[in-house]
Order: C-alpha cells, then structure tokens, then sequence
C-alpha cells in the first residue's frame, strides 16, 4: 500500500470529535483503556450478547464475497478475509447500528455501511490504516463523502480457537478475539491529524474462524458513492 511522508494535516474540528468520543469512553463503566502511549483504543468486553453475536454470524455467512481493499497499490494478498455489508434499513442491524454512534455520541449519518467479516484459517488482513491518505488518488471523492474515517468501533463475533488477533504493531497493543468484545481507537492524534502509530492488522487465523463486524466513522455526514 502506498504510504505518503504526511498522511494529512491537523484539524480542530477532528481534535474536538477525538476528545469528546475519548471523554465518553472513559465515563463508560464497561471501557477498559488499552495501555498504549501512542494510540488512544478502548475495549469493551461483553459489549454484544451471545445471541446477538450469533445472529450476526448467521448474516455474515450468508452474505460474505472476497473482501476488497481501498488502495493506490491494492493487491488480492492483502486482505484475503471475506466480507459484507450490514444493512443498517434491517431491523436486526439497526439497534446495533445506532447503538455503536450512541456509544460514540457520533450522528449515525457520519458512519459508513457496517462491514461483516470473516478469516478462515490461513486469512488475514495485513498491516493498514483505516485512515484515508490524503496524498492518495482516491482522497477527493472520500473528502466529499465525509471527509477523514476518525473512528474506528470493531466488534469479535466468536472466540478463536489459535491466531485472529487485531495487532497495532507501533502502539504495542494485541487484542484477541473474544465473543461480544468492542474495541474502539482513534484513528486520528490529539491535534486531529491522522495518527500513523495506529497501524494494525488482523493476523492469520490458525484454527478456527473468525467473524468480526467493523463500523467506520467519518468527520462528517457519510454519502455512500453511488
Ligand atoms: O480483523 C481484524 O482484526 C482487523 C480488521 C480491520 O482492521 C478492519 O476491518 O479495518
Ligand atoms: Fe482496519
């Protein structure tokens, strides 16, 4: 993947979306900080209950086609997990939808469409931001869509027998899969530039599968590119 020197620039508006989301999950009695000097992520063990987990797994294996990737340079090796969307217009996903812009006090407009994913063993997703690169070809038409992704809400579906874990190598954090668990982190710095130190991947599979969902927020009202 391409990585520009300077993957973008400072912004008070995003500064204040990171320290108000921060200051929610802090007050949250569920969060746990995840002890890192270089990225603010928060997990939330339980967040999800078993059956609900287990619908959505149900949903994912429904629905799931090879994942695709948002990149200059994007190759088929880079993310080799299946994926789909979650309809947020669904009753069953809608509470789920609304109620991660809630734990975020974000306006469920700024979130893109849910994505369900799922890693047999062997799959993965290597090492990326989920931040735009604002240096990147694709950049104008994600700064008219909702400009920068500044949240990131990750929920693991099921326990994973061996592998699976969400790694940001930079920021020293390895979080396991474990059924019903939330992680949140802040894709962007204090001053609301993106912050390169959360660069993470979900490594392979071992035994097992994997099934996670990913909810991205972006800076403002998300319009979906027709
Ligand atoms: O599978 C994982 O643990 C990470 C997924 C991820 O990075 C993403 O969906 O953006
Ligand atoms: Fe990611």
């Amino acid at each position: 993947m391409a990585i520009t020197s300077v993957p973008g620039h400072p912004s008070a508006h995003r500064a204040q979306i990171g320290a108000s989301v921060a200051a929610l999950l802090e007050a949250d009695p569920r969060s746990i900080k995840l002890p890192s000097a270089y990225a603010a992520a928060w997990k939330l063990p339980n967040y999800l209950d078993v059956p609900t987990c287990k619908r959505l797994v149900a949903m994912i294996d429904a629905n799931r086609r090879p994942s695709t990737l948002l990149s200059d340079s994007g190759n088929s090796s880079f993310r080799t997990s299946e994926s789909c969307d979650m309809d947020r217009r669904s009753d069953e996903i809608r509470p789920i939808d609304e109620g991660l812009a809630h734990l975020l006090g974000l306006d469920p407009a700024w979130g893109e469409t849910m994505q369900g994913q799922r890693y047999a063993p062997g799959q993965y997703f290597k090492a990326h931001h989920d931040y735009f690169h604002e240096g990147e070809s694709y950049w104008p038409a994600m700064k008219a869509s909702g400009g920068q992704r500044v949240w990131t809400a990750m929920i693991f579906l099921n326990d994973v027998e061996e592998g699976g874990a969400t790694w940001f190598p930079q920021a020293g954090v390895r979080v396991k899969p474990k059924r019903g668990t939330l992680l949140a982190w802040n894709n962007m710095n204090l001053d609301g530039s993106p912050n390169t130190a959360t660069l993470h991947e979900g490594t392979a599979v071992s035994e097992g599968v994997k099934y996670i969902i990913t909810k991205w927020f972006r800076e403002a009202p998300w319009t979906p590119i027709a």
